[in-house]
């Protein structure tokens, strides 16, 4: 007998003896498949009539988005501090809507809890009371310093400007929205920075990361309401607030994001809402991202289970391997940081 046809006949034996357990493999190995592909689930974001509410909605990210929100039919409201450019924004946003779109700007500085909680019932005005069903966290403040050249208001403005610029928000978002049992989306907006750090950002990764410990619990919380949380990770975001902290940025920290491709923020919000229409947890712009993100999520839901274990697998050896070329990084700068504080007269010398 030929060596297939034997082969053959075994195959055939076992899968004769088995074909219940066999069949039945097969076809729970291609339902997974098909449900990590978003075959069979349907996905539940759509903007359409929707009131979204967008802090940081006047440029860079929040702007983009805000458009995408309007071009999609959706009744928007933008927040953020200065008037000037809110009213502006405003207006361009009302040009691309529909006339039965509401589109409002309403200024607010969100780092206060009464002034963030009395900003989101004014947006709830227009809609009888109502709670917005999408908040969308964009706002946020970025100064890259060293520790040592900040004032303690300056630290302190750090995390106000990334943690309770958003947290204040949420907080009245979550109370509108249970008591008046509506099923929405809050999506928090942190950072490659909220997952790991570096030289140059001790003000802002710490309301970035906490941001993140904020989501893990509300996510966890909202299963009791159906009320859905996501949180946005994105990395370089080429828009004027980057433009803005490139200004001030430490030359090592600099050096260290050479490794980063900057986004538009047109592309970027294209990111965050393709990863909430597949109803992503923790969305990332980029695969450097999926590599922080797969290496310190605390076991989160994950994206893609299959693509995550072969992610975490690669970024396991990848991740250390970057965090050593970080480290050179610093360590080649400190002649010239030491020089620079030794000409600003920073040193003490008197303290021997
Ligand atoms: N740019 C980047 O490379 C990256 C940014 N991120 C994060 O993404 C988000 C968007 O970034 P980006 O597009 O650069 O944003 P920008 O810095 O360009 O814009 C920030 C927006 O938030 C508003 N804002 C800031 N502080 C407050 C406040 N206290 N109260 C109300 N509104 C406020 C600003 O308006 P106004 O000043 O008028 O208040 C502006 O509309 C931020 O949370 C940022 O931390 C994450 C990764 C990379
Ligand atoms: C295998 C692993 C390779 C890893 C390469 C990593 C490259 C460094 C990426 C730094 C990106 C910082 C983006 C966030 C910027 C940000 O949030 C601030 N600009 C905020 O304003």
């Amino acid at each position: 007998m030929p060596r297939m046809s034997l082969a053959y006949t075994i195959f055939k034996d076992i899968y004769q003896a088995h074909s219940i357990v066999i069949n039945s493999t097969l076809a729970l190995l291609l339902g997974l498949i098909l449900f990590e592909m978003g075959w069979l689930t349907k996905s539940d974001y759509q903007p359409k009539g929707k009131h979204c509410y967008v802090t940081g909605g006047t440029q860079g990210l929040g702007k983009a988005l805000a458009e995408s929100l309007v071009r999609q039919g959706a009744h928007v409201t933008v927040i953020a501090r200065d008037v000037e450019k809110g009213k502006r924004v405003e207006a361009e946003l009302k040009s691309i809507a529909q006339p039965n779109q509401i589109i409002q700007f309403i200024s607010a500085d969100l780092t206060d809890p009464q002034s963030s909680l009395d900003t989101l019932n004014r947006a709830t005005e227009r809609f009888e009371g109502k709670v917005p069903d999408y908040i969308y966290l964009c706002a946020g403040f970025s100064k890259p310093k060293y520790m040592v050249d900040s004032s303690m208001k300056e630290f302190q403005a750090g995390f106000d400007g990334t943690y309770w610029v958003s947290a204040y928000t949420a907080h009245a978002a979550v109370k509108l929205m249970v008591t008046q049992r509506v099923l929405g989306k809050i999506v928090f907006v942190s950072s490659f920075l909220g997952y790991t750090s570096f030289a140059g950002y001790t003000n802002y990764s710490p309301g970035k990361y906490a941001l993140r410990g904020l989501a893990d619990a509300l996510r966890s919380e909202m299963l009791l309401h159906d009320i859905k949380i996501h949180i946005f990770m994105p990395c370089g975001i080429a828009g004027p607030g980057y433009e803005a902290e490139n200004e001030f940025k430490p030359a090592v920290t600099l050096k260290i994001e050479e490794d980063d491709t900057q986004i538009s923020p047109e592309q970027c919000a294209a990111a965050l809402e393709t990863g909430l229409r597949k109803g992503y947890y923790q969305i990332t712009d980029n695969i450097v991202c999926d590599f922080a993100r797969l290496r310190s999520n605390g076991g989160v839901p994950t994206n893609n289970f299959f693509a995550d274990c072969f992610y975490l697998f690669i970024s396991s050896f990848g991740l250390p391997i970057w965090r050593m070329t970080a480290d050179a990084t610093v360590r080649k700068g400190r002649k010239a940081v030491q020089e620079d504080y030794e000409a600003r007269g920073v040193y003490d010398h008197s303290s021997k």
